[in-house]
């Protein structure tokens, strides 16, 4: 369904209140059923956390201004992305080693996708496999690539992709290695040691053809010798473009001039975004970078967004700033924390409705109103 009447999901929403409605209570919720090094490691940025806080920060900088008596008692909130239309301008943003949460982890994540049709990002560090993942529900699946420094299990992971189903390749580029993130440093803490993050690593064949001995501790180790790969270039998309027929996006664009050289290298999509603040602190926040990327691009490629959308007023300013469409990350990690599979649906219910009575409060009906929205930027 794309089209929404006023409160259309409210009623949902009030039936099944499992889940607290607001992000903050959400968090906190998420923050009580975990364990400490588990919260730790979800919610905290790197650094001193400045740009996890400008991530915040900076969305109460842009305000709506309302342009009304347009007739919203219909909202259409589909778009088309890489020729496929979708009934909502949402996706869920790649995380790693979502077994943390829940058990069945990116199973139940996708599982709830399914119902809004809206498309999951595996991710390389997914607790289970492309294949699992792939069969587990009818959600559109895409893969998120962190390059590796054997070549060959990139591209065996793009082709086992491929051969499941997922229709796009995005490759992370902000992490050519591990932010220093210092919580989960003082806990002594990765979630790989404990086995979350290999679903894709323990089906492969090329990698563990790499390994000297099949178990635990090789496979994470070779995990991590893999995935930290500073010598990520230009040079290693255009090699994935001559690999796959499949749509690239890149995932960690705050730059306009890398966004302009992607367009000019045939780049399908970009995703700005600056990992939750996860990876270099001090970096803008990605709200704040958005227009300069989306003029630059001038709708020559879509644009996706993420980085501190907790909210439906969150995703209506990025959509209005240029956003073709918009990830939600921590959010749904925390609701799956909550209360598994249904967490993760009530989530999604709670800010479908948040999103479209703000389409219809804002005085928009559909995706090309949104764009014309006025923002205005204190
Ligand atoms: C626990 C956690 C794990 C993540 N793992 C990945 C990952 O494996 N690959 C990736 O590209 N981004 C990963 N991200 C970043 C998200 O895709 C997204 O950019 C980020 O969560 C956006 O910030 P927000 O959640 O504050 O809105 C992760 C984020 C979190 C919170
Ligand atoms: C400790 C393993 C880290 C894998 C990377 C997952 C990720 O992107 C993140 O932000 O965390």
């Amino acid at each position: 369904m794309s089209t929404y009447k006023s409160n259309d999901y409210i009623v949902q929403s009030i039936e099944e209140s499992l889940l607290p409605v607001g992000y903050e209570e959400i968090e906190k919720a998420a923050r009580d059923i975990l364990s400490p090094q588990a919260f730790s490691y979800i919610s905290s940025g790197a650094g001193a956390e400045e740009t996890a806080r400008k991530n915040k920060d900076a969305f109460q900088k842009y305000s709506i201004v309302p342009k009304l008596l347009n007739d919203v008692s219909e909202v259409d909130t589909s778009i088309s992305l890489f020729e496929r239309n979708y009934p909502t301008p949402f996706i869920l943003a790649p995380v790693g080693v979502l077994k943390l949460a829940d058990d069945q982890g990116d199973l139940a994540v996708t599982r709830a996708a399914s119902k809004y049709n809206i498309p999951f990002i595996q991710s390389t560090v997914s607790s289970f496999s492309i294949e699992e993942v792939g069969q587990s529900s009818g959600a559109p699946k895409w893969f998120q690539l962190y390059w590796t420094s054997l070549e060959d299990i990139s591209f065996s992971f793009v082709k086992r992709a491929e051969k499941a189903g997922y229709e796009a390749i995005v490759v992370t580029i902000d992490t050519v290695t591990l932010g220093f993130r210092e919580k989960d440093l003082s806990y002594g803490y990765s979630p790989l040691a404990d086995g979350y993050g290999q679903g894709n690593f323990e089906s492969d064949d090329v990698f563990l053809s790499t390994v000297e001995e099949v178990n635990n501790s090789a496979i994470v180790d070779g995990i991590i010798k893999n995935i930290n790969y500073p010598a990520l270039n230009w040079s290693h998309i255009s090699k994935l473009k001559e690999k796959t027929s499949l749509p690239i996006l890149l995932k960690g664009v705050l730059h306009p001039e890398d966004a302009q050289r992607a367009v000019n290298l045939g780049v399908d999509g970009l995703i700005v975004s600056n990992h939750g603040g996860r990876q270099l602190d001090g970096v803008i926040s990605s709200i704040d970078a958005l227009s300069e990327i989306a003029k630059v691009v001038n709708g020559k490629i879509p644009v996706l967004f993420d980085s501190g959308i907790r909210r439906g007023s969150d995703a209506l300013k990025a959509l209005a700033l240029g956003a073709d469409a918009v990830l939600i990350g921590r959010p749904y990690v925390y609701s799956l924390a909550i209360n598994g599979e249904k967490g993760v649906s009530q989530f999604l219910a709670n800010f479908l409705q948040d999103f479209s009575s703000s389409m219809m409060l804002s005085g928009v009906k559909n995706m090309k109103q949104l764009q014309q929205l006025k923002i205005i930027c204190d």
